[in-house]
């Protein structure tokens, strides 16, 4: 069982990954460039732990839970992790960066999991010198709640890898699902397209934000429509997911729209702005 788990990036990812590791009784260091990131992300998990207190997902205390991870901006302080997971902004000149340092820093065992929603896996580990212990692990968002993680095996990742981390990932309560590398995997080659062809159809006035959102609840019984999905996974990191698709099957179907790269443009990034195609002003 590997207790020491590093967590890098503190954004809407980073937060409910550190929240469902430390709920699972492990160690977290949890890792951001910015320090008002690190302090929205410890408001964010003190309020989703009194939450599942609240709904009795869990019998401890919010406190004891926030207790076991450590939150820093230094990257020296993965130097005795077992697993890291990487969570950065969705820009691979960014990430590269990250891994350059975690190669350095972090014990020559250790696996790194990738939490990217399109960059291949295999491109990932080639920025490593231990191309065998990484692979991807995509979370769901929330991290906390969301039960599967899709777990995606590169070129070069081992068995030995893939086994380590769907047993970690299982301690801690969650099923996972081991894809071959594809940019954008399974869920997001398809979620991503979904949600820019709703955007379109906004931009072309077809209809009302609310009515296309309405349509797929209603007659396909998602829990979500497209958009208010956009606005949970952060407009940008959308965006950013589409180029990483478009240039890497250089297929003009992944194309952003237009109006996607305007609201990014003006903000508006969903619910972590307070918002994005909805308002969440009063909710954020
Ligand atoms: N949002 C989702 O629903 C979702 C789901 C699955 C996977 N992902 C992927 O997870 C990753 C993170 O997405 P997010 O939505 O949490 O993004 P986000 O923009 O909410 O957070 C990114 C965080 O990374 C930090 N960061 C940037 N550069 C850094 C560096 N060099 N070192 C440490 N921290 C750094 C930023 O300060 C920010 O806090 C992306 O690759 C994204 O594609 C997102």
């Amino acid at each position: 069982m590997i207790h020491n788990i590093g967590v890098v990036g503190a954004g809407t990812m980073g937060i409910g990954v550190s929240h469902a590791f430390a709920a699972g009784g492990r160690s977290v260091t949890l890792v951001d460039v910015s320090d008002e990131a690190l302090d929205k992300a410890r408001e964010a998990i003190v309020r989703d732990l009194r939450m599942a207190a609240m709904f009795h997902r869990t019998t401890e205390a919010p406190g004891e839970v926030l207790d076991r991870i450590t939150f820093t901006t230094k990257l020296e302080g993965l130097a005795d992790a077992g697993f890291v997971v990487e969570n950065v902004t969705e820009k691979p000149e960014i990430k590269q960066e990250v891994y350059k340092g975690l190669d350095e820093i972090c014990p020559a065992d250790c696996v790194f999991g990738v939490n990217t929603s399109a960059i291949p896996i295999t491109r990932v580990g080639a920025w490593t010198g231990r191309p065998d212990k990484v692979i991807g692990t995509h979370f769901m968002n929330p991290a906390q709640l969301k039960p599967l993680v899709e777990v995606i095996k590169g070129f070069h990742t081992s068995e030995e890898t893939v086994a380590l981390t769907q047993s970690t990932l299982a301690e801690i309560g969650k099923e996972s699902i081991v894809v071959n590398d594809s940019p954008g995997f399974v869920t997001n080659r398809v979620a991503m397209l979904t949600v820019n062809e709703a955007v379109m159809l906004l931009e072309e006035g077809v209809s009302t934000a609310a009515d296309i959102d309405r349509l797929f609840v209603t007659c396909f019984g998602h829990k979500m429509g497209p958009l208010a999905t956009a606005d949970m996974i952060g407009l940008d990191t959308i965006l950013y997911s589409l180029e990483v698709l478009l240039a890497n099957f250089n297929d003009p179907k992944f194309r952003p729209s237009v109006l996607l790269k305007q609201y990014v443009d003006a903000g508006l990034l969903g619910r972590k702005s307070g918002r994005g195609f909805f308002d969440y002003a009063t909710t954020a």
